[in-house]
């Protein structure tokens, strides 16, 4: 397996290569050569593996070799030994036709340990047996950076710097990464919105030289591993409802933000996973929802949300979907990029947007609609949901048909964003992993944000 450009303009490259670069050095994203295709006796017999089980097949399938397999069965058996629940990600009946996959029981309590315990301990092991420095540059509305500190906080020979929108992550989410006091990690709280974060580390990563200089290195969506690592547990969800006889017409809506998270469901619908429906829900930051529905990819205004860490107006993952759309065509993909960077705006034909619509259906939930949904099923059925999660179920909701089922991915616990439950009178109890952080020490920066104030930053931290 080789790893090429959406852009289409470096040479192919293995796996850990493609770790190592994260965005593609001609500004496109790293992509399978070829897309696996598992047949129906293949997914049988993977039906009933333990999660790191599956996991360990499904990144085998990506890894060819460049790891030897009992090297990588730590790796991932060590990943998901932090995870609190024995079945990782468990899935949970919620209602007649929905269930939840709760992705949130890894160390920070959102999706994103799914795949950045396992990218800690890879960019560790990498770190060891090539002598390959790993600085880490990150942006984060709030859960990435969290999980990505955790994955690599004490580690030798790793330094891991995160961008996020000052004051516009939840408290929870503020103190996950900013009471964390190693050496190797550094916070900068940036005076803008996470766009502007994503931004500024895409700019630096694009300057290839100072990315080459300094060793950068990525753990945001944009680095193919983290896709990869998303992708197993859509097959386990699956699994674990085709185990409970209720395989037929699975759909998944999942909470959008990104595009990673969905991106990873549609790669494995590519390699073979009967899934019906892929739900795509955004909050009022609707960019992606607008598209899939009207054809025009338009960033609107921003908007802080009661899910904060989808308020995000350009999503990163996009393009890696434009590949796939256009037929794996770089040189289309490469003039719509530009076009969107010229005009800020891409449009599509009729004919494509019925394409996207074969793929996806798309609902943007708006404020009250979030809060409505966690009251009513927390009256119902005496479950909270996130904020974010709620968004996915309040799709759902309105999307899935008579006889269909829906998983409803769930990407964070409640207690991160208590601000928002709070505005529907429920009290909560914090874990105590939780709880304990509001006693300690918080160390960041606050910074204006210029590419060069944050690249002297780094300078001087890498
Ligand atoms: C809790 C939560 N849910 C959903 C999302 C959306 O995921 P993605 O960015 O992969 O679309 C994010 C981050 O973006 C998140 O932190
Ligand atoms: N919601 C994310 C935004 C970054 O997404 P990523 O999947 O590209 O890392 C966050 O919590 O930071």
């Amino acid at each position: 397996m080789k790893y090429i450009s959406t852009r289409g303009q470096i040479s192919p490259i293995g796996f850990i290569d493609s770790v190592l670069m994260g965005l593609a050095d001609d500004g496109g994203l790293l992509v399978p050569d070829h897309i696996p295709q598992l047949s129906d006796a293949t997914l049988k017999q993977w039906q009933h593996l333990s999660y790191p089980d599956l996991a360990l097949e499904i990144f085998s399938l990506f890894v060819d070799n460049e790891i030897p397999r009992a090297d990588l069965k730590k790796l991932v058996d060590d990943s998901y030994a932090t995870f609190r629940h024995e079945d990782v990600t468990p899935v949970r009946k919620l209602d007649d036709g929905l269930y939840v996959l709760e992705l949130f029981h890894g160390p920070t309590f959102a999706f994103k340990d799914v795949a950045l315990q396992f990218l800690g301990n890879l960019y560790s092991y990498i770190s060891g047996k090539t002598d390959s420095i790993i600085h880490i540059l990150g942006a984060t509305s709030g859960d990435t950076g969290a999980s990505a500190i955790e994955g690599v906080r004490g580690k030798e020979g790793i330094r891991i710097c995160i961008l996020h929108p000052h004051q516009k992550v939840s408290k929870v989410q503020e103190l996950q990464m900013t009471t964390v006091d190693d050496s190797n990690v550094l916070n900068l709280a940036v005076n803008g919105t996470f766009d502007d974060c994503q931004r500024i580390i895409k700019e630096l990563f694009a300057d290839v030289s100072f990315k080459h200089q300094y060793h950068l290195r990525a753990i945001n969506s944009i680095n193919i591993a983290r896709i990869l690592a998303q992708t197993v547990y859509y097959f386990y969800a699956y699994f674990q409802l085709a185990n409970k006889g209720q395989a037929d017409k699975v759909n998944f809506s999942v909470p959008t933000g990104n595009f990673g998270d969905i991106f990873a469901g549609f790669l494995a619908q590519k390699m073979g996973l009967p899934i019906n429906k892929l739900i795509l829900a955004t909050n009022e930051n609707n960019i992606l929802a607008r598209f899939v529905n009207e054809g025009v990819y338009q960033p609107g205004a921003f908007r802080g949300t009661h899910s904060p860490s989808m308020d995000i107006q350009v999503a990163s993952n996009f393009e890696r979907y434009l590949f796939y759309l256009y037929g794996e065509d770089p040189a289309t993909v490469t003039s719509l990029m530009a076009q969107f960077k010229a005009e800020g705006r891409i449009v599509i034909p009729e004919d494509v947007l019925k394409r996207v619509q074969t793929d996806f259906a798309a609902y943007s939930v708006d404020n009250e609609d979030c809060l409505n949904t966690i009251s009513k099923y927390h009256e119902k059925h005496d479950y909270l949901l996130d904020p974010h999660t709620a968004c996915g179920v309040a799709a759902s909701d309105r999307l899935t048909a008579n006889g269909e089922v829906t998983v409803a991915l769930s990407t964070a616990h409640p207690a991160k964003f208590d601000e928002a439950i709070r505005l529907r009178n429920i009290s909560q109890t914090y874990p105590e992993q939780i709880q304990s952080l509001f006693d300690k020490p918080q160390f960041q920066m606050v910074v204006d944000g210029s590419n060069e104030e944050i690249k002297k930053k780094l300078v001087t931290f890498f």
